[in-house]
């Protein structure tokens, strides 16, 4: 967080909840996302945070609870009525816990296929990229431009024309990111953008990161388990387990909260005597 903020959040969630059948994987979850600041959501497996996520981008619709993005231009937007496409169409833009992208077409053709709805917009939905009007030509270079920028930014450029499916796990994951950032996103959700990667890799997504969020004002959701990276580049932290939130508070105040450590690290088990034991100290009189 560049400064301290009095703006209210560009995303609040409030009793988020989702049911899958008698199961509960979010309950009654509260959340809010500042547009300048990586807000990270933690918590171990199966705790539901994923399922946040396909709330949020319109997979799932919620079974309870309100998604409300504060939207520049449009005022506040109820996210938990709209579908996947309408979601994205509002700046809420995600990436995939297993890379999600079109393998045989070039990383250059995944950026603008992103693009595509909003090309469409500006075209009259085809009718002028049918005709080839100068309105559809203007609109698809500035396309291929904004593609070329974050391609540039990730140093992705040399591989422009590559097969997406035949790159590096860590070189797709850029891409990834660098296609959701060429759709000029509110909020980029970024659901475990460090698996697999190695420790340098790692870094250098931490500091693009911190560069999205400080130079491009986007505001990043991010769930990751990746902890060093998570404690060194979050503003804030939200920690589930069991569908609802058990903590929230800066890297230092989450580092030693006790509920989070339990909730990673689990009860330590009582010492138990043996029984032989028992018998023992009864017997001298000492239990
Ligand atoms: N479509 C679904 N149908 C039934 N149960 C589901 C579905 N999606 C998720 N769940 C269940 O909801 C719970 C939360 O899952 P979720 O994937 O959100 O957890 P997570 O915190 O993202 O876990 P991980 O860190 O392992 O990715 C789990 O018990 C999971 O099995």
């Amino acid at each position: 967080m560049a400064e301290p903020t009095t703006t209210p959040p560009l995303l609040e969630v409030t009793g988020l909840t989702m049911r899958f059948g008698g199961l509960v994987a979010v309950d009654n979850l509260n959340l809010t996302a500042h547009g300048s600041d990586i807000t990270a959501v933690i918590g171990p497996n199966g705790a539901g945070k994923t399922t946040v996520f396909n709330c949020l981008t319109g997979f799932y619709r919620p079974s309870a609870g309100r998604l409300l993005l504060r939207h520049p231009a449009r005022g506040a937007v109820e996210l938990q009525a709209l579908p996947g496409y309408a979601v994205a169409r509002m700046g809420v833009v995600r990436t995939f816990q297993n890379i999600r992208l079109f393998p045989r077409m070039s990383v250059l053709e995944n950026l603008l296929v992103a693009q595509h709805t909003g090309l469409m917009r500006q075209s009259g939905y085809g009718v002028a990229g049918l005709l080839n009007l100068p309105v559809w030509r203007r609109a698809e270079a500035a396309a291929v431009e904004r593609a070329r920028v974050w391609l540039d930014r990730l140093d992705l450029l040399s591989v422009a024309d590559e097969e997406a499916g035949n790159l590096s796990y860590g070189v797709q994951r850029r891409v990834e990111i660098a296609r959701a950032m060429s759709t000029d996103p509110l909020l980029l959700c970024l659901d475990e953008p460090a698996a697999g990667l190695n420790p340098r890799e790692t870094a250098a997504l931490g500091d693009l990161l911190l560069t999205i969020r400080g130079e491009f004002g986007t505001g990043i959701l991010l769930i990751e388990h990746d902890m060093s990276l998570v404690m060194r580049i979050s503003d804030r932290i939200h920690v589930v387990d069991h569908g609802k939130k058990i903590a929230e508070g800066t890297p230092e105040e989450i580092r030693s909260d006790d509920r989070v450590i339990k909730a990673y690290l689990g009860e330590p088990e009582e010492e138990e005597i043996p029984p032989e034991v028992v018998q023992d100290l009864e017997a001298e009189g000492r239990l």
